[in-house]
């Protein structure tokens, strides 16, 4: 599979772009020509670069207002396309892209396009280099790309072929598989990218806000189904124009951006499996059936504190691991581990070190843990592992979030053993009962905002997941943006992503003090809060405090009896409702530096995550993290 990127796509100086996208495993780059222009370099001296980075330079672009231009702008035009075949020569590329014309003293007409077309064609072959068509969504006279391929054809000359840009053909809803019916061998490149869903003006969410394949609405995939369907074999070109990427990290978006390829192209495989591109093979995506633990790293005296929360909670310590200085915790289906062990070499001990205590781990429950790494590895994520004792279970895992770990459980008896062999049961001192907790119903995960486009796409490619829409989050520090990832068909797997923007919002002070780590809260389920309510407070759980307005607003915004209201407002419940069921919540306090727990119900099929609740939530959290001497309440 050839893989190539513009240079457009990622921030940085010209050295620094091509490095990143050598480094993440493209074959290829375009060479958008203003990249190079303000780049003190000669184009020879740019080629010299790709080729020590062993990038073939797929493409040079883009061309502009040349076809059906009224002399003597046509008589310049070509002109300019000479001037800029000894540049290509000289950058070792044999392919310009010529976009359509948006000049308003442009003429239309396709005869007059395809004569223009096949007289550069006439000039290109005696310089050695072709040219190909691609049709802006806003062109003049050609917005379409059934357009451009008429005059292609048309122009019928071996030097000039067709340039397909999925962004173009899908933000004016052209049906794709219009393009089945081309020739694969008069396609001399394909553009992709994505972009979110907005109504705007078609130049500006172009140049703005397009994104990788996977990480927006358009449905790419049926794109590159159709081009797949026509034999092409060429390069897939990224070329992505967006404000945030300009100013973001060179390297995670090179990664993104390959990831993101192979990705799609894994999917198109499955769907059309003539296709003449080498897709690497990989396992499906993986169908992630559940969180089965979470494990904290933490200091000895932190660990009392977290240990005595869980136990307000309804937790029992009743296992030790055999070797580690890792306790397990336990209710009902769920698993909490707290790992102690400084050890130098642990990677517990370093996440300990870098971040303080953190829930720097979890395990995934899936069908085959070991097709789960080989996807996530296929797909660029690190694959994890640490030195083993004799007799003790290497888990496959990776890197995530945060540089969290993500271990991955299944029913093999070589690793479900794993909480047998491992750890030594322990029998509490005096059972004190539980609250009633099932299981985990979701993990919340804060990350820098310009960071979740990365992590979705790292979850949604693999695993069988599916995005909610985004939801914003006030804050009075700013704006947090919340998303949730979901597994298909089932939702056993949820896990919410909070995109923070400032250090001043709750979650962006979280992220600034654990350094980066990512877990900031977990749910836990229960199916009767009530009974929840009751076993927390006999346990001596201190529920988050909510305002009493909070309750007013319920009552009048969903009709709730008073006597309704009342109970929640006497547990410290809080509450929502959608057309499929209901939402119960209780928070507990804050523990460290912004981490907390949470549980729910959920009645009916209830599909979300209270987001309207999250306002009161953080209002109350802060309301905790006055300094002292300050009203409280
Ligand atoms: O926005 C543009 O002008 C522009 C230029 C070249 C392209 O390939 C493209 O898709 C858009
Ligand atoms: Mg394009």
């Amino acid at each position: 599979m050839r893989t190539s990127i513009a240079t457009v796509s990622i921030s940085g100086e010209f050295p620094e772009k091509l490095a990143a996208i050598a480094r993440a495993g493209f074959t290829g780059v375009e060479i958008f020509e203003n990249d190079f222009l303000t780049y003190d370099a000669s184009p020879r001296e740019v080629a010299a670069m790709a080729r020590d980075h062993g990038l073939e330079i797929t493409l040079f672009q883009p061309f502009r207002d040349f076809e059906g231009m009224p002399e003597p702008h046509r008589a310049r035009a070509f002109e300019r396309a000479e001037r800029k075949f000894d540049i290509m020569g000289e950058l070792g590329t044999d392919l310009m892209l010529i976009c359509s014309n948006v000049s308003p003293i442009s003429l239309g007409g396709i005869d007059r396009a395809a004569d223009d077309f096949r007289e550069l064609g006439e000039r290109a072959a005696k310089r050695g280099v072709r040219v190909g068509y691609e049709a802006l969504a806003w062109g003049r006279h050609v917005n379409d790309h059934r357009d451009a391929w008429e005059i292609v054809r048309r122009a019928d000359h071996a030097a000039v072929g067709l340039i397909l840009d999925s962004f173009h053909t899908l933000s004016r809803k052209i049906d794709p598989d219009t393009i089945r019916s081309i020739p694969g061998d008069r396609i001399f490149i394909v553009q992709l990218a994505d972009a979110p869903l907005i109504d705007m003006d078609l130049l500006y969410w172009s140049r703005h806000f397009r994104n990788m394949p996977g990480e927006g609405d358009l449905p790419v995939v049926d794109f590159m189904r159709a081009v797949a369907a026509t034999g092409y074999a060429g390069p897939l070109s990224l070329e992505i124009f967006n404000d945030q990427f300009r100013g973001g990290s060179a390297r995670a978006l090179a990664e993104d951006g390959h990831r993101s390829l192979v990705y799609v192209m894994d999917q198109v495989a499955r769907l059309e499996p003539d296709i003449r591109i080498a897709v690497p093979p990989m396992p499906d995506r993986i169908h992630a059936e559940g969180i089965e633990f979470v494990e904290f790293a933490a200091g000895t005296e932190e660990k009392v504190n977290l240990e005595a929360l869980l136990a307000t909670l309804g937790f029992e310590k009743t296992a030790r691991h055999r070797n580690r200085d890792v306790d397990l915790y336990t209710q009902g289906g769920i698993r909490i581990a707290i790992n102690t062990d400084s050890s130098g070499d642990s990677f517990a001990g370093a996440s300990y070190s870098v971040h303080g205590t953190n829930a720097y781990a979890f395990g995934m429950r899936v069908e085959n843990a070991e097709a789960a790494r080989e996807r996530a590895a296929a797909l660029g994520a690190p694959v994890f592992s640490e030195p083993r004792q004799p007799g003790e279970i290497s888990v496959p895992a990776i890197q995530g979030v945060g540089n969290g770990v993500i271990y991955f459980l299944d029913d093999a008896p070589a690793l479900s053993a794993i909480w047998q062999s491992e750890f030594e049961p322990v029998v509490p001192a005096a059972p004190r009962g539980n609250a009633g907790l099932t299981r985990i119903d979701h993990l919340a995960q804060t990350t820098r905002y310009d960071e979740m486009l990365t992590w979705l796409l790292f979850y949604t490619s693999i695993f069988a997941t599916r995005r909610t829409p985004m939801v914003d989050v006030v804050d009075p520090g700013g704006l947090v943006r919340s998303q949730a990832i979901e597994s298909l068909p089932d939702q056993r797997f949820r896990l919410t992503m909070n995109g923070a923007d400032s250090r001043k919002t709750f979650a962006g002070k979280f992220l600034a003090e654990g350094f980066g780590t990512s877990i900031q809260h977990i749910a836990f389920a229960t199916d009767d809060i009530f009974f929840t309510a009751r076993a927390l407070t006999a346990l001596g759980f201190q529920a988050l405090p909510i305002s009493r307005n909070y309750y007013d607003d319920l009552e009048a915004r969903f009709g709730l009896e008073p006597a309704f209201s009342d109970r929640l407002r006497a547990a410290g419940i809080l509450y929502d409702r959608d057309d499929n069921g209901e939402y119960f919540q209780i928070y507990s306090r804050t523990f460290g530096e912004g981490f907390f727990f949470e549980v729910v119900e959920r009645r009916g099929a209830y599909g979300g995550y209270g987001a309207m609740n999250a306002p009161f939530r953080i209002a109350a959290q802060r309301r905790l993290l006055r300094p002292e001497g300050m009203p409280k309440r």
